[in-house]
């Protein structure tokens, strides 16, 4: 009789716990599903426009928006990469997104899905997603609008000449982006591998702080496949020596192309320059024998006006550990990130 009643009791207890469950998935689902706003849906034609609800998108309406992302022309190109183009959509004076034309059409729900999931994440490091735009023959993000555009072009293009980076915004451009790749590594659920990090998806805010851009991108050119090929899943000069063996991108393979982006910013030389290229030789190869002969303050960048030399000395040791052959033997991103605040702490401490 008493096994009975606890039998029945367990029952009862499982029956509740799983109804108690159902109902908080069906909750948290209705809730994502609350939180996307459906702005634009013409089923005939194959079009749809999703924006994700936040505060500067609430005053607009979905006719402005979608009437102003189809006017999108030439003239609003703000630069273009290998997925696509990126152009200035001004809804108004004072509000401007950043649209990214992808090459591909014909959305499906796990294109959706990724977008929706990419949609979630929000941290002051990495680049906010505000919605897409799906039509048959190609695919649009809503992105923000970064009024200070990429490091690369800081480092490299246009702006170099115009402004200078000196070593504070570079130290700081570099811990807000080696936190932004954390986030992503550490505390999304699912973790989140980048796959293509480079100085040209390091956006820069109106105050200069780093926003890491197009994660995920390579998964939405290639959604049917396992793991990513090189051609869309990262950049040479950036990728990772065992990529070439493995054909696999790993939290491993970030880690390693941020070194190279700590190079570039140290030294203000692009991973794979022409005059590199000339002496059969790499920017990671360069430095690495540069240090062996103890004399990384020859290359550091000579636009930098102050150098302080022991935290320039520190930050190419952390850009070194970085490149190791070996991924296990490279830090993690978490470690990255504590060992360039201890760089950065260490110098306050020396100024004050
Ligand atoms: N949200 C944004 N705000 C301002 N400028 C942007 C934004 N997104 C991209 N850009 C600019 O557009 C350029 C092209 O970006 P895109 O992501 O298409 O290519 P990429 O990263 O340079 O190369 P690839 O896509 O081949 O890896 C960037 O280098 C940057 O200057």
């Amino acid at each position: 009789m008493g096994n009975a009643r606890m039998i029945a009791l367990y029952i009862t207890i499982s029956l509740i716990a799983f109804a108690l469950s159902k109902i908080i998935i069906s909750v948290l689902l209705y809730k994502r599903w609350k939180r996307k706003q459906i702005v634009y849906e013409q089923g005939l034609t194959g079009v749809k426009m999703v924006i994700f609800k936040s505060p500067v998108l609430q005053s607009l309406t979905s006719e402005e928006f979608l009437k102003k992302t189809l006017k999108l022309s030439s003239k609003d190109i703000i630069g273009s990469g290998g997925c696509g183009t990126v152009y200035r959509l001004m809804i108004n004076d004072s509000t401007a997104f950043a649209v990214k034309r992808l090459n591909r059409g014909n959305a499906d729900r796990g294109f959706e899905r990724e977008l929706e999931a990419m949609g979630d994440i929000k941290h002051r490091n990495i680049l906010t997603l505000h919605g897409y735009f799906t039509a048959p023959h190609y695919n649009l993000l809503i992105y923000e609008l970064m009024p200070n555009g990429s490091l690369y072009n800081f480092l490299h293009g246009e702006l170099k000449a115009e402004r200078i980076l000196d070593w504070p915004a570079r130290s700081k451009i570099a811990l807000g982006a080696a936190r932004g790749i954390s986030y992503l590594h550490h505390d999304c659920i699912p973790h989140i591998i980048h796959r293509d990090i480079k100085s040209s998806n390091i956006l820069l805010d109106q105050n200069m702080e780093a926003q890491v851009s197009d994660f995920g991108i390579a998964t939405l050119m290639e959604p049917d496949k396992t793991h990513v090929s090189t051609a869309v899943a990262g950049t040479f000069g950036y990728l990772a020596p065992e990529y070439f063996d493995t054909g696999r991108a790993t939290t491993k393979g970030d880690v390693y192309s941020f070194g190279v982006v700590l190079l570039e910013l140290l030294t203000g030389k692009k991973p794979m320059d022409e005059a590199f290229l000339e002496e059969g030789t790499k920017l990671v190869t360069w430095v690495k024998a540069v240090i062996e002969d103890k004399k990384e303050e020859h290359v550091a960048d000579s636009n930098m006006r102050c150098c302080p030399i022991d935290e320039i000395n520190n930050v190419f040791s952390i850009a070194l550990m970085c490149l190791e052959t070996e991924p296990a033997n490279r830090p993690t991103m978490a470690e990255v990130v504590k060992m360039l605040e201890q760089t950065r702490s260490k110098k306050v401490v020396i100024d004050s």
